[in-house]
């Protein structure tokens, strides 16, 4: 049996040793979860084309480019989805819910407050092993 896998464009938008976090709707799939803003990767479209596309609908963002970061697979018992994670530190515009989402930039030393999609444990960690050196300001 073939597993249709989604292929997610993610990004990690990065200001100041914060991170663009928005609330999943509660009647989306891992509703009610800290996501990295993002979306699925349409027809056509590259991943960064995805993420500059969704970055501006969902939270308000013009990003100048991005660049890619690292993949994850992972299978949730619903889907299987392919995380293309890509990392924005050049962006104009104010960070806000179009969707009516709430959004927030969190201190990388806060986010073990959030709770975040089960996939998401992998670029927790590597945000953290690589951004998150407290001894570096
Ligand atoms: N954006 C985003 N999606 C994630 C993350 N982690 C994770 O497992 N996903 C999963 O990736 C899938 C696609 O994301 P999405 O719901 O944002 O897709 P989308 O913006 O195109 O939504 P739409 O289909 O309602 O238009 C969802 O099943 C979601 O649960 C994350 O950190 N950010
Ligand atoms: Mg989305």
């Amino acid at each position: 049996m073939t597993v249709k896998v989604v292929h997610v464009a993610v990004g990690v938008v990065l200001q100041d040793h914060k991170v663009l976090l928005a609330l999943r709707p509660d009647k989306l799939h891992q509703g009610g979860r800290w996501e990295f803003p993002g979306g699925k990767v349409e027809a056509g479209e590259t991943t960064a084309q995805a993420l500059a596309r969704e970055l501006q609908e969902e939270v308000d963002l013009a990003i100048a480019g991005s660049t890619a970061w690292f993949e994850l697979q992972y299978a949730y018992p619903e889907k299987t989805v392919l995380l293309d994670i890509h990392l924005v530190q050049d962006f104009t515009g104010e960070a806000k819910g179009l969707e009516g989402q709430p959004v927030r930039w969190v201190p990388l030393s806060e986010l073990h407050q959030y709770q975040f999609p089960d996939a998401n444990q992998p670029i927790l960690d590597k945000l953290l092993s690589e951004f998150g050196n407290p001894l570096r300001t």
